[in-house]
């Protein structure tokens, strides 16, 4: 059993990017900032703002403390605990960035659960400023953003320990950002879209039967589909299956 879980949204119940603006005075960014922030990728507008958060004083402690608010999802917790008690992979695809990943991790006490984080490398530099670096650079999927296709991250995983090591693969996540690995999965892995957010509208979307009678090509979705909104009823499902 392979899973591989998307981090803001999915795992904590918060989006780490849009969190960590709270250090900023009155949570605001100066416009020049803001207007960096393209779907397309959103790397260089959070090195902007890492740059932003240091010229004001904002510290390694400060961003630490910031990120130990987080919430983790429902239940998220129980489905960690449950899938590394029966020595399950558990990875970890997310656009953040590996310094709050760790941080997250660290605090509440999961690191050692999770298997690989695949994410956008970040570093604290030697005047302690946060760094962020694209995790790869990407034009074949436009799908994702131009610095992390997650859909290749997870296929090369699979690749790389073999396809028979899973019976299945279960990929969670909750934005539009999943909706290539999802595309990427077998008839009989699943997708697993967080209720009301995006993935699961995309999804919701191309099941409907007026868009399938559409002349528009469809992307192909194999998975077996399995709606969440808690991590306990991706975790009822996997009991199902053992
Ligand atoms: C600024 C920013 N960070 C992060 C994310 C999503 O990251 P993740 O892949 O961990 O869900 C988004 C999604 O749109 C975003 O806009
Ligand atoms: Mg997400």
């Amino acid at each position: 059993m392979l899973l591989a879980i998307d981090f803001d949204h999915t795992l904590i119940d918060e989006n780490s990017d849009l969190w960590v603006k709270r250090l900023a005075p009155d949570g605001k960014l100066p416009d020049h900032i803001e207007a960096m922030y393209s779907s397309t990728g959103w790397t260089d507008y959070m090195g902007s703002i890492f740059k932003y958060l240091y010229d004001i004083g904002i510290r390694e402690d400060d961003i630490r403390k910031c990120m130990e608010e987080i919430p983790l999802t429902e239940g998220m917790a129980d489905l960690l605990k449950y899938c590394k008690d029966r020595s399950y992979e558990i990875i970890i695809i997310s656009d953040s960035n590996s310094v709050f990943i760790d941080m997250i991790l660290d605090h509440t006490q999961i690191q050692n659960m999770v298997t690989k984080v695949f994410t956008n490398p970040a570093y604290f530099d030697d005047t302690g400023c946060l760094r962020i670096e694209y995790y790869h650079r990407q034009d074949w999927c436009d799908l994702s953003t131009i610095n992390l296709c997650k859909g290749n991250i997870l296929q090369s995983y699979i690749e790389k320990h073999g396809q028979e090591r899973f019976d299945y693969i279960f990929y969670i996540g909750d934005g539009t950002n999943d909706f290539c690995p999802a595309l990427t999965l077998k008839e009989t892995d699943y997708v697993c879209p967080r209720i009301n957010f995006r993935l699961w509208k995309k999804i919701q979307k191309l099941k409907n039967p007026e868009y399938k009678e559409s002349k528009e090509e469809l992307p192909k979705l194999q998975a077996q589909i399995l709606n969440w909104s808690s991590g306990l009823d991706i975790l009822e499902q996997i009991k199902q299956l053992e």
